[in-house]
């Protein structure tokens, strides 16, 4: 099959269809590439719909405290997780986080991601939060990949406050400021976030946070349900969340408020596997009509890129078949961004993201687990190829 690709400039897909009648309709056409996918498979460019991308300092010793038994609470209370993150964000320079965060979008290409959710969310002080919105601003507009943006000051109780003391600053002081930002053109975030948990932000100051966001234009994509169940999901099926993420924890009146809001459930297979969290209820969600989407939840306490490693975790773990996970990871998790009405799909009109995988087989993108590198031939975004898998020299 020979996709037609509109003129660079759009990046828009214009045709699709069998080489033949691609070949009539652009007889006259003459196009910058022609990739010839014989024996190849031609896939949607995947959507990350969970990341938290921007951050300094290194936590690859709390990894080594989780695999001694310690649980990710234990090592939030002790001041560790996104504490220490935060504190080492808060230090780090705008230049710095901005190099980081592009060698790690780069990564994410060559694993086959062309549009991604990135949040704020080490800072917890507007100072710090607006320093990780302008390095995520400045991404969307120098790198290839799509990006949305999420704010999420509200992802721990920042050391000095309580909940309705960080509550309240995040709604009288950090969220007018991104409205002004927004207005000025400098800063133009896409969603908001909060870390609704038992000893983090309980549900109340949850939703007065999520609806002060909501009020501002911001789509509610938030944390929810993941270590002790809060009601997260009904909450947000109320307020009209675009997305909940996490879910290990939710309520059979979650799934159910959730599938009649139409709010996506964004599971994080890695998240679960490393902490050897119970798995969320993918099977019963499906059946049930929540629309679920994948995100790799990329941050220190879950070190993973790759979309092809989610999806192949959410078919053994979560037991979603391999359909399901492709779905989860491009049209889905595009849903949960707000962007399926031109990504997630190879549809005439939407943007011309793809992935050029080498196998006559696409499942083989989920069966094979690691080794991306090798499978993911081209990544290819708004038309253009941003990623061709190099041979090994000499071979
Ligand atoms: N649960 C909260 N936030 C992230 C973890 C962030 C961190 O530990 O740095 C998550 O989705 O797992
Ligand atoms: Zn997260």
């Amino acid at each position: 099959m020979r996709l037609g690709l509109s003129s660079y400039r759009d990046g828009c897909i214009k045709a699709v269809g069998p080489v033949d009648a691609i070949r009539r309709q652009f007889s006259e056409t003459s196009f910058e590439k022609i990739i010839d996918c014989s024996g190849k498979c031609v896939l949607p460019g995947l959507v990350d719909a969970h990341t938290h991308p921007v951050w300094a300092g290194d936590r690859v010793h709390e990894f080594a405290m989780k695999l001694a038994g310690a649980s990710y609470m234990d090592i939030h209370q002790a001041g560790g997780g996104i504490h220490f993150t935060v504190e080492h964000t808060q230090k780090a320079s705008e230049e710095e986080l901005f190099n980081t965060f592009k060698h790690r979008l780069l990564r994410m290409i060559r694993a086959g991601t062309t549009l991604v959710e990135c949040k704020s969310g080490y800072g917890l002080n507007l100072e710090t939060e607006l320093k990780m919105l302008r390095v995520i601003e400045r991404a969307k507009r120098l790198l290839d990949i799509s990006i949305s943006s999420t704010y999420c000051g509200a992802h721990s109780v920042p050391k000095g406050k309580n909940v309705t003391e960080a509550t309240d600053d995040i709604i009288n002081n950090h969220l007018p400021k991104l409205k002004e930002l927004d207005l000025s053109g400098e800063i133009h975030v896409n969603n908001i976030d909060v870390f609704c948990e038992k000893g983090v932000f309980d549900l109340n100051s949850t939703r007065r946070i999520l609806q002060a966001g909501k009020d501002i234009g911001l789509r509610i994509n938030f944390h929810g349900d993941e270590l002790h169940p809060m009601k997260a999901a009904e909450l947000g099926a109320e307020l009209g969340a675009q997305a909940i993420s996490h879910l290990e924890e939710i309520s059979d009146e979650g799934i159910a408020a959730m599938a009649k809001a139409k709010c996506a459930a964004v599971l994080l297979p890695t998240t679960a596997y490393m902490l050897r969290l119970k798995q969320p209820q993918a099977r019963k969600m499906l059946q049930e009509g929540v629309i679920v989407a994948l995100g790799s939840d990329f941050n220190p306490n879950a070190y993973c890129f790759s979309m092809p490693m989610v999806m192949h975790l959410a078919c053994v773990n979560m037991k979603m078949s391999m359909n399901e996970a492709l779905a989860a990871a491009t049209i889905n998790a595009a849903y949960a961004l707000g962007r399926s009405h031109t990504h997630g799909s190879i549809e005439i009109g939407k943007q011309g993201n793809f992935i050029v995988i080498n196998s006559s087989r696409w499942e083989h993108l989920i069966y094979q687990f690691g080794g991306h590198q090798e499978l993911i031939e081209y990544v290819i975004v708004k038309g253009k190829v941003v990623y061709k898998n190099e041979r090994v020299m000499g071979y």
